[in-house]
């Protein structure tokens, strides 16, 4: 998979920048009775309608139009779903994610750059922020991990807009948000892009329960100490970050170290 990530080092948008009017909230439904992933209906289109068209914008003055797309997503967007997740964690989200600790990535699962035959576009992981939101062109491949049943992949429709939970949530929740567990899978000559928008949590907020959360499962010591902040945390995710790019092979016992690890540092 080829990847244009582009992160955002200053405020593109704020908080405290357009609002959105109750009106102007994203429709959101969940995908399944145990679900941590969402569809959503926004008034935004992806950054591109046809392939051609994408490798045009990008390679002349494009560059605006896809930041332009994430932007507006940022502004209208992601101060309404931090809302949503603060009424289902108990607590509120906004204050943690000041200074809108972005990141923007536009995937390319190209079959000029993939293993032939292989059917790995990017391994089963789980995001480390607190939320993020895939557009994709239409092709499929985007699959979830069933919450009751590991190791059950549910395809996701590719024209579905999703949202999905990451660690952060599930740390600041206290547990009541769970983390959507995903992967991409290919169909060998089969292009897919798409556009990802992830948002964390402050780069200096303590990863624990938020203030008078409590937690529905125990987590590990150096949580509750407060010895984790988000720096850290990507830090720790980022090791295994090529393990999920695709151009390598994520089978069988693999799948699921990165979770792994991170599940041992953050539950009791
Ligand atoms: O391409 C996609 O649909 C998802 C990509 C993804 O999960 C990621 O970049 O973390
Ligand atoms: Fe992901």
């Amino acid at each position: 998979m080829a990847t244009a990530q582009i992160t955002v080092s200053h405020p593109l948008a704020t908080p405290n920048g357009s609002q959105p009017s109750s009106t102007e909230a994203p429709t959101i439904s969940l995908l399944g009775p145990n679900a941590t992933a969402a569809s959503v209906r926004l008034d935004v289109s992806a950054p591109f309608s046809a392939i051609p068209s994408l490798q045009q914008s990008l390679a002349g003055h494009g560059l605006k139009d896809v930041l332009d797309f994430f932007n507006t997503l940022t502004t209208e967007y992601v101060p309404s779903i931090l809302s949503t997740l603060s009424i289902i964690a108990g607590a509120d989200f906004t204050p943690a994610h000041s200074t809108y600790n972005m990141n923007f990535r536009l995937c390319d699962y190209n079959p000029v750059t993939a293993a032939s035959g292989s059917l790995n576009g990017c391994g089963a992981h789980t995001d480390y922020g607190t939320f993020t939101i895939i557009f994709q062109d239409g092709t499929p491949g985007l699959e979830l991990e069933d919450a009751s049943a590991t190791g059950s992949w549910v395809p996701v429709a590719g024209d579905a807009t999703v949202v999905l939970t990451g660690w952060c949530a599930v740390i600041l929740s206290g547990g009541r948000i769970a983390a959507a567990r995903h992967r991409v899978r290919r169909t060998p000559g089969v292009r897919r892009l798409s556009a990802v928008l992830f948002i964390a949590p402050d780069l200096d907020v303590t990863l624990r329960p938020l203030g008078g959360i409590q937690p529905i499962r125990p987590f590990s010591e150096t949580v509750m100490r407060g010895d984790i902040d988000t720096g850290v945390f990507k830090e720790v995710m980022g090791k295994r970050w090529r393990y999920r790019e695709g151009n390598e092979e994520m089978e069988g016992h693999e799948i699921g170290t990165q979770d792994d690890e991170i599940a041992k540092l953050i539950w009791a």
